[in-house]
């Protein structure tokens, strides 16, 4: 069997989303997510200019040997591009491998190690009051966990908080909006948010927050403490963890647990984080960190040191990685969680699929592969639009973290 042709395909059906699409000569293809917020081009090319050429007249079966030689045979290794890139491929080729073998991924990986994946939604408000309301209407629609954010009073605008309630899209703009942020409004205000939330929900419901790496260690020790009467299942994001060390300051002071890595590519991110026992979820997702053949050696690591995965789930990591994450979830013994941020309905129409939502839990179906698609013709309707990241300022102009 041999690789025919590799096609990238730029979309935004509401935002920008990158997909590969491996055709074989024996007509089985694959499809792979590649999206980088903000940066999708970038990827695009990678693929389009410099992987692809190298792809033609392989053998998609080896599917390692393809993955060490995108990897070593890259020389400038590691990176977000490069990683989603090559997960893009990667993700494909596992793709195709369960199309070969008639048996969805989570077959292919191990089997089934639980009957659903617990998700997490993604409540959000103006103020404290909206907040605690959509807390209460993501747990009517039956989930079991809720991330809760919501704005600070003095500030115009902070990370999660969005018009829309069913759906966030950061990136908004044809150059980066510009927001403002004051870490003492933010810690002053959060303990509040969860104080009322546990008054009046109780403590059966999962709650979760992110702080999007806005925090310093110290920072990050005292909002933690300021939070364990309300038992988080965790607290995301503190700090920016290019530096892993940071998290041992943290660790000193709070038992509130820790999740960190959806910005990591690859296991040299995480790695001391993991054997340090420095936090308690890995949330390095398969588009951006290598794929599912690299993602497997992370949760592999993890496991030894009951760190648990909790992958990210944002809308801009499309159905195809939703799909493929699904699978890894259901199969992976040190299952924590899976974010779900639900696409528009136009996103999904070019992405069919077969995982659905049940009372909390998301399952996938028994397709062979992950069970995504692409509607080409469709995806065809709705040409790349440049959007951007917001950039962050502290009130006195300095540039931030955003
Ligand atoms: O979903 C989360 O936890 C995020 O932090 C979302 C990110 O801001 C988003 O994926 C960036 O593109
Ligand atoms: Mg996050």
């Amino acid at each position: 069997m041999k690789i025919l042709d590799v096609k990238v395909i730029v979309c935004c059906p509401g935002r920008n989303f990158v997909t590969v699409k491996i055709v074989t000569d024996e007509g089985v293809y694959g499809i792979g997510d590649a999206t980088l917020n903000g940066r999708e081009l970038a990827v695009a090319s990678y693929l389009e200019d410099h992987i692809a050429p190298c792809l033609i007249g392989r053998d998609p079966q080896q599917i390692e040997d393809i993955w060490q030689y995108l990897y070593r045979g890259c020389y400038w290794r590691r990176g977000a591009v490069t990683m989603s890139a090559i997960a893009a491929i990667d993700v494909a080729l596992w793709d195709i491998k369960g199309k070969l073998a008639n048996m969805p991924l989570y077959q292919l990986l191990g089997g089934r190690s639980r009957e659903g994946v617990m998700v997490y939604g993604h409540a959000n408000g103006a103020d404290i009051a909206e907040t605690v309301e959509e807390v209460g209407r993501y747990i009517d629609m039956g989930y079991k966990a809720v991330r809760a954010q919501c704005g600070i009073p003095g500030l115009p605008s902070t990370y999660g908080v969005s018009g829309d309630k069913m759906y966030y899209e950061p990136a908004n703009a044809d150059l980066p909006e510009e927001n403002i942020w004051s870490t003492e409004k933010y810690l002053n205000h959060v303990p509040q948010l969860f104080n009322t939330l546990r008054d009046r929900y109780g403590f059966d419901v999962h709650l979760l927050h992110d702080c999007h790496h806005r925090l310093t260690p110290i920072e990050a020790g005292r909002l933690g403490k300021d939070l364990e009467p309300y038992r988080l299942f965790w607290l995301e994001d503190t700090v920016p963890a290019e530096l892993q060390e940071r998290f041992r300051l943290i660790r000193q002071h709070t038992t509130t647990p820790l999740a960190v890595g959806e910005v990591f590519n690859s296991i040299y991110d995480c790695n001391t984080l993991i054997t340090e026992q420095l936090i308690d979820y890995i949330r390095s997702t398969i588009v951006h960190a290598g794929g599912i053949s690299h993602v497997r050696r992370i949760a592999a690591l993890a496991e030894i040191y009951n760190v648990r995965t909790g992958f990210h789930g944002a809308t801009d990591l499309s159905p195809v990685t939703m799909g493929a994450a699904l699978h890894f979830d259901t199969w992976v013994p040190n299952f924590g969680i899976q974010e779900y941020m639900r696409h528009t309905e136009a996103t999904d129409d070019v992405f069919p699929s077969d995982y659905y939502f049940k009372n909390g839990y998301l399952h996938v179906g028994d397709t062979p592969g992950h069970g995504v698609d692409i509607d080409e013709s469709l995806a065809a309707k709705y040409p790349y639009q440049r959007a951007y990241l917001p950039v962050n300022r502290l009130q006195d102009g300095t540039l931030f973290n955003w």
